[in-house]
């Protein structure tokens, strides 16, 4: 089963590498910034980059249903019981409208509740981060296949005592995010756009994440997969499982928590 998560990972990782040349075909030839009902920017490229991720979806994992941000804000409502999947296919709108590169691509599959298969693409830095039983990230253009000869595997640090460093949200860092980050002992906080806050984390470059402002169960799917596979841990931030499928709030999260390793 793990190593089928493993084999799945890096199907997803195939079609972001896929749907990406959507996403930048959009980005490097001018777009037009619209706004949904929620008012959040949407471009073509999410729509582009979203149909060929759930027709390439279809052939990977026939019937296991989709809630997908695009599909979603045109009212699609999957009937989700047991498995489904996961798909944001351009999270950090607000960066890729800034044209400072840090959007992802992402695709999860959730089982019980938790993230067991993901995959983070950034197409403008052309970095891969794969989440199954094990992590691995990697450096690949738009549109390439991947190879997994070519991947690196990835392992969160352990929590340092001191010199903790944490990575915050671009645009939704708060005050109490800071005050949490400051009772942890963190004493170097790092930002960057969409879930690559995760994949800091996975790779060890950053400790801790805190997130108490809202995001959608599709932002953070990809990323906590990632997390996971790499040794860290996504939790509520008094320590309860941070789980998926919460039909009741709307597929939407609460505040959570990302840690690297807990030292030995
Ligand atoms: N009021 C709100 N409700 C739900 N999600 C929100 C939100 N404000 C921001 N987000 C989520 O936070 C994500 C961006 O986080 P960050 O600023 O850390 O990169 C957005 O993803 P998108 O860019 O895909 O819309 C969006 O889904
Ligand atoms: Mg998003």
């Amino acid at each position: 089963m793990e190593r089928e998560n493993d084999r799945l990972a890096h199907a997803f990782a195939d079609i972001c590498l896929k749907a990406a040349i959507e996403v930048m075909d959009v980005y490097d030839s001018g777009f037009v910034v619209q706004s949904k009902d929620d008012r959040s920017p949407v471009t073509a490229a999410d729509t582009r980059a979203e149909t060929v991720i759930l027709e390439a979806l279809r052939h990977v994992m026939p019937g296991v249903p989709v809630l997908a941000e695009e599909s979603f804000s045109a009212g699609v409502r999957p009937d989700i019981n047991g498995d489904f999947l996961l798909v944001d296919p351009v999270d950090g709108t607000k960066e890729f409208i800034n044209r400072n590169g840090e959007f992802t691509i992402n695709i999860a599959l959730i089982s019980g509740r938790v993230p067991v298969a993901g995959c983070v693409y950034a197409p403008a830095l052309k970095r891969i981060f794969i989440g199954g039983k094990s992590g691995f990230s990697g450096t690949f253009p738009p549109g390439a296949k991947l190879d997994a000869g070519a991947l690196s595997p990835m392992q969160a640090r352990a929590m340092p005592q001191t010199g903790r460093i944490a990575v915050m949200s671009r645009s939704h860092a708060d005050d109490q995010t800071r005050a949490f980050a400051a009772a942890e002992g963190v004493s170097e906080t790092v930002s960057a756009g969409s879930s690559l806050k995760f994949c800091l984390v996975a790779d060890g470059s950053a400790d801790l994440y805190p997130r108490f402002g809202p995001t959608m169960e599709w932002d953070t799917a990809a990323g906590h997969a990632v997390v996971l596979a790499a040794g860290g841990n996504v939790t509520c931030p008094d320590g309860s499982p941070f789980l998926y499928g919460k039909t009741e709030t709307g597929y939407l999260n609460g505040a959570f928590v990302v840690r690297g390793r807990q030292p030995a």
